[in-house]
């Protein structure tokens, strides 16, 4: 990540539940200019063990012509608060202690990840938002940005909900407990030559099943063994994905941001889900993915029907939430006309 840079901040940040984290630190990349009115800006809000890297994990979005498109816009993709890729988090240095917090640092909620991410916004003087997008989690964030801020002109929001539900709860549950259960997890308070490698694979590994699809494993490993071993290529597969995680991934971390994710409610503490969406006025684009087990189609739909000014499109792939990540030429075809249309609602359940 050579383009990476940060920014950090003398005003502590209070988060919705009260904690305080000192001098907080936003990591970001950003490609393309801010024109002279600041109001070019493209925000891209990545998913759980996403990175600042959008020009990697999104590369099929970016080029002229396409929805990322550095030439005419200024593409902006924060880490966020939590995460291990330089935005504070549980592996950052706790100002009061010369520590890494681990479980020190606190529960924090989608609603945290943007008001940090608005004041790096504030701090870089942007006026406008020509599009927040993300998947995942990081529709959860573009969501968010549309409640609470005034600078989104219009949103793509992928695979997800108003809500995170309680089979997706459920399942970010059984992966954390995969890492509480790990022999050197020590309440998170763990030492960094001996981090609960084993539990942090176990739950990508979990998580990986529900990223795709039936038709997926179906089509990728049949019931082939792996080599010459008596294992079949379906666990090898989970068992190399998982480890990899562990390589660039931190445990906490990993059990902060589920749990921002479990917290993702649009209608907390506010008036109503009907209230809260009806408000948003700007043009949505929500795209389901046909195949997506984790966030079914239904979230996507009901997001359409309260969401006054959007329209939906599938994402038809056998490849399951991890679409997104995959099918950047679908992607492609469905952004690029929703950037240039007359902004009206179509529902339209293909
Ligand atoms: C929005 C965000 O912020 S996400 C940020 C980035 N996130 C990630 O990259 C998540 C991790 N990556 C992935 O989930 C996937 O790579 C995706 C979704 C990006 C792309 O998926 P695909 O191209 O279908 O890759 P797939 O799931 O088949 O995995 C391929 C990997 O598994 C390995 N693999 C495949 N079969 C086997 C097997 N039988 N045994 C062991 N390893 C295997 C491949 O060698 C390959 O390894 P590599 O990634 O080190 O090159
Ligand atoms: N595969 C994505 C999560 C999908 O929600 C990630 O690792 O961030």
């Amino acid at each position: 990540m050579t383009n990476q840079q940060s920014i950090t901040f003398d005003e502590p940040f209070v988060t919705e539940k009260g904690k305080t984290i000192p001098r907080p630190t936003v990591a970001y990349q950003s490609w393309g200019t801010l024109n002279s009115d600041r109001t070019n800006a493209v925000l891209v809000c990545h998913a759980l063990t996403g990175n600042t890297a959008a020009n990697e994990w999104f590369s099929g979005l970016f080029g002229p012509g396409n929805p990322l498109d550095s030439e005419e816009q200024f593409i902006i993709c924060p880490n966020v608060l939590g995460s291990c890729y330089g935005t504070t988090g549980p592996a950052s240095t706790n100002p009061n202690t010369g520590k890494p917090y681990r479980a020190d640092f606190p529960e924090i909620t989608i609603r945290d990840m943007v008001r940090l991410q608005q004041r790096l916004f504030d701090e870089l003087q942007i006026n406008s938002i020509e599009m927040v997008i993300g998947g995942s989690m990081g529709g959860m964030q573009a969501l968010e940005w549309c409640i609470i801020d005034e600078r989104p002109q219009s949103a793509v929001l992928i695979g997800m909900g108003k809500v995170h539900r309680p089979w997706a709860i459920g399942i970010s549950h059984t992966q954390r407990q995969a890492i509480y259960n790990d022999p050197h997890w020590n309440d998170g308070y763990y030492s960094k030559d001996q981090p609960p490698k084993e539990g942090l694979a176990l739950a990508r590994m979990i998580a990986m099943i529900s990223y795709r699809s039936d038709a997926d494993y179906q089509h990728k490993f049949g019931r082939t063994l792996q080599d010459d071993t008596n294992h079949f290529e379906v666990e090898s597969y989970l068992g190399y994905q998982g480890h990899k995680l562990v390589n660039r991934f931190d445990a906490v971390s990993y059990v902060r941001l589920t749990q921002a994710m479990d917290s993702h409610d649009v209608g907390y503490n506010r008036e109503s889900y009907e209230k809260v969406l009806g408000d948003i006025q700007i043009p949505v684009m929500v795209i389901g993915i046909d195949s997506d087990n984790l966030y079914p189609v239904e979230e996507q739909y009901e997001l359409v029907r309260l969401l006054d000014n959007s329209r939906y499109r599938r994402l038809k792939s056998p490849h399951g939430h991890d679409a997104f990540l995959i099918e950047f030429e679908q992607l492609n075809n469905i952004i690029n006309p929703f950037l240039i249309e007359t902004p009206t609602q179509t529902v339209n359940y293909l």
